[in-house]
């Protein structure tokens, strides 16, 4: 592929094989969640999440989403438990999100799409870092929590304050003292599986942890993700929407869930 991966009909999800063969591999990301086919599993732990605010950096539009990325030189900020054995870092976290509201979720849930899905990335810190453990495959765990269309998120409302300082890609700004744990539902139960990250270079190296509870986002909060642009500063503006893969075959995975 001549230009860089996207979500465009000709560098978009159903091209993506060309330059990555591994997106028709056998734990791709992500996958329609059927409750009734998910198996609960009495030996699942509750998620111990510890993130330490001081530990975030910046906010970058990447031209494909934006993201949070937090310091991960210590073990501050740290994913423990749930389906995973032992110490995963929170490295940033991101959204995807639709052109419109009935759309947007990478996974789904028994074919339930919804507006928009944030992710926390972590890494394994048996590996000495996140372009290490990215490779392995129990090398990261990325939580899933999905949006849904409700009331104004305070929380989520200080993220896209600062949009108007990325709205191109490649631009950046600081982003200090945020406590992602705020946007988390309040309920911690989850569905867990093996996948992939969604994005090239689609990695198989990913334990997903997908929240059963959604968090809320207003119709206006959701408007504001869509002002931001795939393109840098000087290019013909595209709005950055969309930007998610679709459900990928489970071929044959168990999916557990940490709830009856
Ligand atoms: N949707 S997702 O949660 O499955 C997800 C999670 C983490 C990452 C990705 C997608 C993609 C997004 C752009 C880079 C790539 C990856 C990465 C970043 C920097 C690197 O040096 C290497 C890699 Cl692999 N980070
Ligand atoms: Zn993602």
């Amino acid at each position: 592929m001549a230009h860089a991966w996207g979500y465009a009909a000709n560098n978009g999800p159903d091209k993506w094989v060309s330059n990555f063969p591994i997106a028709d591999g056998p734990r791709q990301s992500p996958i329609d969640i059927l409750p009734g086919g998910a198996s609960y599993d009495s030996g699942l732990k509750p998620l111990r999440l510890k993130y330490d605010p001081s530990n975030c950096l910046e906010i970058l539009n990447n031209g494909h989403s934006f993201q949070v990325t937090f310091a991960d030189d210590s073990d501050s900020s740290t994913l423990k438990e749930g389906p995973i054995s032992g110490v995963y870092r929170l490295k940033q976290f991101h959204f995807h999100w639709g052109a419109s509201d009935d759309k947007g979720s990478e996974h789904t849930v028994a074919g339930t799409k919804y507006p928009a899905e944030l992710h926390l990335v972590h890494w394994n810190t048996k590996y000495p870092s996140f372009g290490e453990a990215a490779s392995k495959p129990d090398g990261l765990a990325v939580v899933g929590v999905f949006l849904k269309i409700g009331d104004a998120n305070p929380s989520l409302q200080k993220v896209l304050d600062a949009f108007n300082d990325i709205r191109a890609k490649g631009k950046q700004t600081s982003f200090a003292d945020f406590d992602p744990s705020t946007l988390l539902p309040g309920c911690l139960d989850y569905w867990t599986y093996d996948g992939s990250l969604t994005t090239p270079p689609l990695l198989e190296s990913v334990t997903w942890i997908v929240c059963k509870q959604p968090i809320s986002v207003s119709c206006q909060q959701m408007a504001k993700f869509r002002s931001l642009l795939f393109s840098a500063e000087g290019e013909p503006e595209c709005c950055m929407v969309d930007n998610y893969r679709p459900p990928q075959p489970l071929k044959g995975r168990p999916v557990r869930a940490s709830f009856q």
